[in-house]
Order: structure tokens, then sequence, then C-alpha cells
């Protein structure tokens, strides 16, 4: 099994916690603090990869990165989505290039 696989196998075991006790699961925990829980995570994790990110230890700055990771994905489970979603995203940019893409998009468009 490829390294890869281990967003698909969290993407199940996330998708599992819905049910579960928030007590017992941290995941779960996470799920009953909607948006607010889990965006106030994202926003503690991001900051702790950029702090990580001015250090040599590159050790910290994967786990920084893994811990930010497992957090963006509990959010995508809390709407219903996975990683899979992300990934075809991705899969559809690869190989356009950003400042061509950033070009390209309609005036409407608001995303900055
Ligand atoms: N991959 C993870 C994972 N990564 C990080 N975390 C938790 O995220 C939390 C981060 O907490 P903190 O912010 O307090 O820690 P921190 O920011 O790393 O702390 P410092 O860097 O400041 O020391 C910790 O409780 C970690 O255990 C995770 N918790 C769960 N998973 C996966 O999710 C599955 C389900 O977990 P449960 O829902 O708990 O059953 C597990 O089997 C794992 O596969």
């Amino acid at each position: 099994m490829s390294d890869n696989d281990i967003l698909s196998r969290l993407d199940a075991a996330l998708a599992a916690r819905r049910e579960a006790d928030p007590d017992t699961s941290y995941t779960a925990s996470l799920y009953a603090g909607g948006v607010a829980r889990i965006g106030a995570k994202i926003r503690e994790e991001s900051e702790e990869v950029v702090e990580a990110a001015a250090e040599d230890d590159d050790v910290h700055l994967i786990h920084e990165v893994a811990d930010l990771w497992f957090h963006c994905m509990v959010l995508l489970g809390s709407r219903g989505l996975d990683s899979a979603a992300v990934q075809a995203e991705l899969g559809r940019r690869f190989g356009v290039s950003g400042i061509e893409e950033k070009a390209a998009r309609p005036a409407s468009d608001g995303h900055e």
C-alpha cells in the first residue's frame, strides 16, 4: 500500500467518526464544535506551520503540516466531503500555470 492511500483510509475513518462519541473521539469532538471549533484549530495549526518553517527542524515542520492537513480533512468531513474531492481539483489544475490560470479568471470571480 502506498503512502498516498493513507488519505483515503483517513477519509474513511473520519466519515465513520460522524456517528462517534465526542468523549472518546477527537474527530467527533471537532465535528460537535462545528466550523467555529474546526476553523479555530485550522488557524492555530496554520500558525504553527509558519512558526515551524522558520526553524531548521524538518521533522517538526512535517509534524505541524500533518496536523494542519488532518484538521482540514476534518473540515471537509464535517461537510460530507473528503480529500478525494481536493485531489480531483488539484488534478484538474495540474500542468496549468497558476499565473495563467489567474489571468484567465472571469472579472466577476470573487476569489482573490
Ligand atoms: N491523524 C490524526 C491526528 N493528527 C493530529 N491529531 C490530533 O490533533 C490534536 C492537535 O492538538 P493540539 O493542537 O493540542 O496539539 P499540537 O498543536 O500538536 O500541540 P503542540 O504542537 O503545541 O505540542 C491532538 O489531539 C492530536 O492527537 C489527530 N487525531 C486523529 N488523527 C486520525 O484520526 C483518527 C480518528 O481519531 P479519533 O477521532 O480521535 O478517534 C485516528 O485514528 C488518526 O488516524
